[in-house]
């Protein structure tokens, strides 16, 4: 039997951000695993048109799910959504349901954030940094309480090129940012953000460094990890190969690709392309929660969730990989044939951006109106083109994240624990398994 799945039966979980791509594994991974655990509350934030129970129910309905609902028709009803606005003060929460949550909750996994990368300051600090603060305070006064989880990012500190399990100080501390917050106008906030991210590439990656030190300020007694993943994608194994829900990161821009609308990126081919399918992310996570319950280490531990530190893969055979991918399935309807350079000079990548992207979207757009349709391939390009342009900083960097921890973590595992649960470290040593069926399955979830 396996002491992690055993561990969370009989738990009360809260979880943030459950309707998002990794909270949505995590919950599906719990209710799969350990049946007998009591209940998953999850803060959700009211949406126009939709109860709670309406967004709970789609997400049921989705094909993540399907493995849970045979083996427990009944799921819907260990879940108990909770209205929540992690933006709001007391996320604008029911006394009753407050009260419920400070009673009951055992283990808290938080994975809300906004992760847009030009998300305003102000949005960026309130969710990932006010709400982590506030939670923690929530948790302080959880009497039964055994573990707080925190997400973090592997790049809340890539201004630095060697990162290690470890907080490392932000030059300005999180409080200080905090009271501005509250004084400063939207506008001061956005002409003094460069000065206050200085080295940061975006205010998310900035936020989540900042939150990180709250964490470590304010945790107080609390039993917390962080974990940092890194380029987190399509499941690798669980519940099945290939499941996305978003275009974050590379999975829009292999579709750009796939489609033939994107031919030429900046990117570095040597440098190192740190992708973790999601479903490794979870089980280093459902892993760590049960460690930190078990073993209540005496600091808080950080584990990376990284796969480049071991066994790197470049941008170019991820490429590589890609291209291959869909030779084998291609696309219906694509705008043209798929094919794609890297480019590592500035110039050169305007050059390709005129020629091969807007050139063709300024054509095809004068082909929609000759024959009396909407132009919108210009549209689709230029935000393909402010999409590209954000990621560029990760693709032609690398980093080296060192995994004490979550190797010292595999060790602590149980021989079925050890054989159930694939982490990160494995994964980085089956490489280019891990990256074919990352590509492939991706292409045959999003057929068509
Ligand atoms: C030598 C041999 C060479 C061989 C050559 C072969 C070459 C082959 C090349 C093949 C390609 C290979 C793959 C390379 C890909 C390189 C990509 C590298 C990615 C690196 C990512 C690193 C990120 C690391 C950061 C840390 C990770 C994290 O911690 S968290 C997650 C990261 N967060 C994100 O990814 C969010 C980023 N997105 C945003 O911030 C915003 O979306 C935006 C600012 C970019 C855009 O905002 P905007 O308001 O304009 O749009 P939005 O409202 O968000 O969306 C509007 C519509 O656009 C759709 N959308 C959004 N994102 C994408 C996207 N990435 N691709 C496509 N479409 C996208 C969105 O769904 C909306 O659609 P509608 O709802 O229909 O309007
Ligand atoms: N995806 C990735 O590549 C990586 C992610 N991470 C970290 O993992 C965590 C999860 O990321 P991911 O799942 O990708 O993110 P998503 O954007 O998919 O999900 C974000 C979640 O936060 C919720 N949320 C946002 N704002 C609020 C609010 N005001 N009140 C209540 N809930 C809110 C969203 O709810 P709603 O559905 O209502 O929008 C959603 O459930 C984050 O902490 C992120 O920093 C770290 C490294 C890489």
């Amino acid at each position: 039997m396996s002491m992690i799945a055993a561990f969370y039966g009989n738990k009360s979980i809260l979880i943030t951000g459950a309707t998002g791509f990794l909270g949505k594994v995590l919950m599906e991974k719990l209710l799969r695993t350990s049946p007998h655990l009591k209940v998953i509350y999850i803060l959700v934030r009211p949406k126009a048109g939709q109860t709670l129970q309406q967004r709970v129910f789609q997400i049921l309905d989705s094909k993540l799910f399907e493995k849970v609902k045979e083996s427990c028709p009944n799921v819907h009803e260990k879940i108990r959504p909770i209205s929540a606005d992690l933006d709001q003060r007391d996320f604008a929460m029911g006394k009753e349901d407050m009260q419920e949550l400070l009673a009951s909750t055992n283990i808290i996994f938080h994975c809300a954030a906004t992760v847009r990368f030009d998300a305003h300051l102000r949005n960026a600090v309130q969710l990932n940094v006010i709400a982590t603060q506030q939670l923690l305070v929530m948790a302080s006064q959880m009497p039964k309480l055994e573990a707080f989880i925190h997400f973090s990012t592997a790049f809340s500190n890539c201004n630095l090129n060697q990162i290690d399990e470890v907080i490392y100080p932000c030059p300005v501390e999180p409080r200080k940012i905090i009271d501005s917050m509250e004084w400063l106008d939207d506008t001061i906030i956005e002409e003094i953000t460069p000065k206050l991210i200085r080295d940061w590439p975006n205010t998310y990656t900035y936020t989540k460094a900042l939150g990180e030190m709250v964490i470590q300020q304010e945790g107080g007694n609390l039993n917390i990890a962080i974990i940092r993943p890194s380029i987190v994608g399509p499941s690798w194994q669980e519940p099945f190969p290939g499941w996305v829900d978003n275009l974050n990161g590379p999975s829009g821009m292999i579709i750009a690709t796939g489609k033939g609308f994107l031919r030429s990126i900046r990117a570095t081919p040597m440098a190192v392309a740190d992708l973790i399918p999601v479903d490794m992310v979870v089980n280093l996570t459902l892993a760590a929660g049960w460690y930190t319950a078990v073993h209540r280490p005496k600091s808080l531990l950080i584990y990376h969730s990284t796969t480049g530190g071991l066994n790197p893969c470049k941008w170019s055979e991820m490429g590589l990989q890609v291209l291959a991918s869909f030779k084998k399935i291609p696309f219906e309807k694509a705008f043209r044939r798929p094919n794609a350079n890297f480019t590592t000079n500035s110039l050169s990548a305007q050059y390709w951006n005129a020629v091969t992207h807007r050139a063709p979207a300024i054509v095809y757009d004068c082909y929609l109106v000759l024959t009396g349709r909407k132009p919108r391939m210009m549209k689709l390009m230029t935000r393909l083109l402010k999409t590209i342009s954000m990621l560029e900083y990760f693709t032609n960097r690398s980093w080296e994240w060192t995994s004490a921890n979550s190797e010292m973590l595999r060790s602590e595992m149980s021989p079925e624990d050890q054989r159930v649960t694939v982490l990160t470290t494995q994964a980085a040593r089956n490489r280019m398994d891990c990256i074919s069926r990352y590509c492939l399955p991706l292409r045959k979830s999003l057929a068509g």
